[in-house]
């Protein structure tokens, strides 16, 4: 209990006081409404009484009705706190994982599915904030109401105060049997609500590429099972926590049985007025109806728990540490021996190279030789496990991935376009850009002319036009992103190699415009595109194979030779078929 409510202290954040505020109101009001019950039996003893004494039973009436008054004040208070702060708890607690989110290691992002971030933000941050603003307060008047009228009742009589004590302990075990059981229920139902997010989230996202492979029916299949995954989980936790809940509750129903007929035997003996075990009934009962329904709201309980806990793990992943002064001024990059691997098996082996500052590098080598890998280093995607990667002589280290992606831009393969217009697309490098310079980079990155034809020009939602840019489009609004970021720094995996002969030609040139005068590392797939390079890197296995410019490359006959040798072939023989296939056009006419 004390650690839910320090969990729930830590997720309320800066509603942390007005929670804790709530909490003490809660028990306040609870003590108030206990104490306006106990001042009850009083007033009938001295109603029972033959010569009653009208100034005694008045006090206590004031007794009584002090006690209600508080507990209205008090309930107010709580359940003001219930009403107005529930979605303020929800934004707050959102915001904060959006800051961790943005904050937290690209590698650790990576490692989490989309649909598990999805339930995470989405389900689990409700359920969470259900817990901070009520069901931790009912709970704590489901504990305080019982244990104060069990003190009242020994009180009266210490049979009775027995008999309740009795009861509520042999309830305990069956109420901790269904925390227990639908504790781990809803964590497995949590986990499979995750699993069925990242299903729907892959489903959905997959679905052109299931269509293109004909997997649409495999791929459903997969939702499918997803699907009834979570089905059975929600069941099972319910019908497994059921039973004992319902021996839970009859202990209990059996237990005002058993304090009336304790209660009546002593009235037979004397020993109690008979208006007082009607109090003493009323009070049975009264505890009876919040223990009964005690079970269902342990399994909230247990909903929110499994909630926060999800919720305050994303919120414990640790940002990478940095120094918050340290500042590139600088834009040469250095590895040196640099190692690093994914899962425990190295990707980069002792990668040491420079690239000065506005100077060409190309990394080239066979898929999977750890290109990428070089580049992700460049942007703190992880620290190396060795080595050390510096710009401009700061070590990585020691920034923050914000100082390193001030002046750094990277263009991706993929492209991501947001459901906004090509203007905010483009304009999300530096949002304070004017449309002249959103225009200006642009059209450097051959942009403008397609924007044109665009129905709303720059103001086109993306996806009022959803497929209809091109790939080479997409690629050309991604540059023009970078054109105006302006970064002297500049990461590219060379996007020409899976476009057409037009469209590679205009992103070429849009890639001119963004690489002059800055320093760049481009991941080649064709080398007919770094033949001017300042520096080729060779990669094999995660280590430098080889390294020079081109020519020196050709002369030493190695890997960079052999791969050269392939491509040109693979050019002659593209050339010919072209060449043959025009041939046989013409000679067909
Ligand atoms: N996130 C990841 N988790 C685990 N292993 C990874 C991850 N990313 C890459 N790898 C592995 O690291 C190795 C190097 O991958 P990397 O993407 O750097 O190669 P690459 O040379 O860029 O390949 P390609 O040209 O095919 O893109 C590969 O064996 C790859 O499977």
């Amino acid at each position: 209990m004390r650690r839910i409510v320090t969990m729930m202290l830590r997720v309320a954040g800066p509603y942390r006081d007005r929670f804790a505020a709530s909490i003490r109101h809660s028990v306040i009001g609870s003590l108030a409404q206990a104490g306006a019950y106990a001042s009850m039996l009083p007033i009938l003893h001295e109603l029972s009484r033959p010569q009653v004494e009208a100034a005694a039973a008045w006090r206590w009436f004031a007794v009584f009705a002090a006690c209600y008054a508080v507990e209205a004040v008090y309930r107010c208070r709580e359940i003001g706190f219930q009403y107005t702060e529930w979605t303020g708890v929800i934004e707050s607690i959102r915001l904060r994982l959006g800051d961790r989110l943005r904050r937290m290691p690209l590698r650790e992002l990576e490692r989490r599915a989309t649909g598990d971030l999805t339930t995470v933000v989405g389900g689990n941050v409700v359920n969470a904030a259900l817990g901070v603003s009520a069901v931790a307060l009912v709970f704590l008047q489901m504990v305080i109401v019982p244990v104060v009228l069990i003190a009242v009742f020994l009180v009266v009589d210490w049979r009775l105060g027995l008999t309740l004590a009795v009861v509520t302990l042999l309830a305990v075990p069956f109420v901790r049997q269904v925390q227990r059981i639908s504790g781990s229920g809803f964590r497995r139902v949590d986990e499979a609500d995750a699993a069925a997010a990242s299903r729907i989230v892959e489903y959905v996202q997959g679905l052109p590429v299931f269509k293109a492979t004909g997997q649409v029916g495999e791929s459903s299949v997969r939702l499918r099972a997803a699907l009834q995954e979570q089905t059975r989980h929600q069941a099972e936790s319910q019908s497994r926590s059921a039973l004992p809940a319902l021996y839970a509750a009859a202990v209990v129903q059996l237990g005002v049985i058993a304090v009336a007929a304790v209660g009546t035997a002593l009235v037979l003996g004397a020993d109690l007025t008979a208006p007082i075990l009607v109090a003493v009934v009323v009070g049975a009962v009264r505890f009876a109806e919040p223990l009964a329904t005690a079970t269902t709201l342990t399994a909230m309980f247990e909903i929110t728990d499994a909630a926060i806990e999800r919720v305050t793990e994303v919120l414990d992943v640790a940002p990478l540490d940095a120094d918050p002064d340290a500042r590139i001024t600088r834009f040469d990059v250095a590895f040196d021996e640099v190692a690093f691997g994914y899962t425990g098996a190295p990707v980069l082996r002792g990668v040491s190279f420079a690239v000065p500052a506005r100077s060409f590098t190309a990394l080239v080598g066979p898929s999977g030789s750890g290109k990428t890998t070089v580049t992700r280093m460049l942007t703190r995607y992880a620290d190396p496990d060795a080595g050390t990667v510096r710009i401009g002589g700061v070590d990585l280290r020691t920034v923050d991935p914000t100082e390193i992606y001030r002046h750094v831009s990277v263009v991706f393969q993929d492209v991501y376009l947001f459901g906004d217009t090509i203007r905010a697309n483009i304009a999300m490098a530096r949002p304070d850009a004017t449309d002249a310079e959103v225009e200006a980079a642009a059209r450097a990155a051959n942009v403008h002319g397609f924007v044109e034809r665009l129905p709303h020009g720059y103001d086109t939602r993306v996806g009022e036009i959803g497929g209809a840019l091109s790939g080479g489009e997409r690629q050309r609004i991604s540059i023009a992103r970078a054109i105006l970021k302006d970064a002297p720094i500049v990461l590219l995996d060379e996007p020409t190699a899976a476009l057409d002969a037009e469209s590679e030609v205009a992103v070429q040139q849009a890639i001119d415009a963004l690489v002059a005068d800055r320093t760049v590392v481009v991941i080649a797939h064709r080398l007919s595109t770094v033949v001017g390079a300042d520096q080729i890197l060779v990669l094999e296995g995660g280590r430098i194979a080889e390294r020079g410019r081109h020519a020196e490359l050709l002369s030493a006959r190695g890997r960079y030779a052999r791969m050269w040798a392939a491509q040109t072939r693979a050019r002659h023989w593209r050339v010919e078929a072209e060449t043959a296939k025009v041939a046989g056009v013409e000679g067909g006419q």
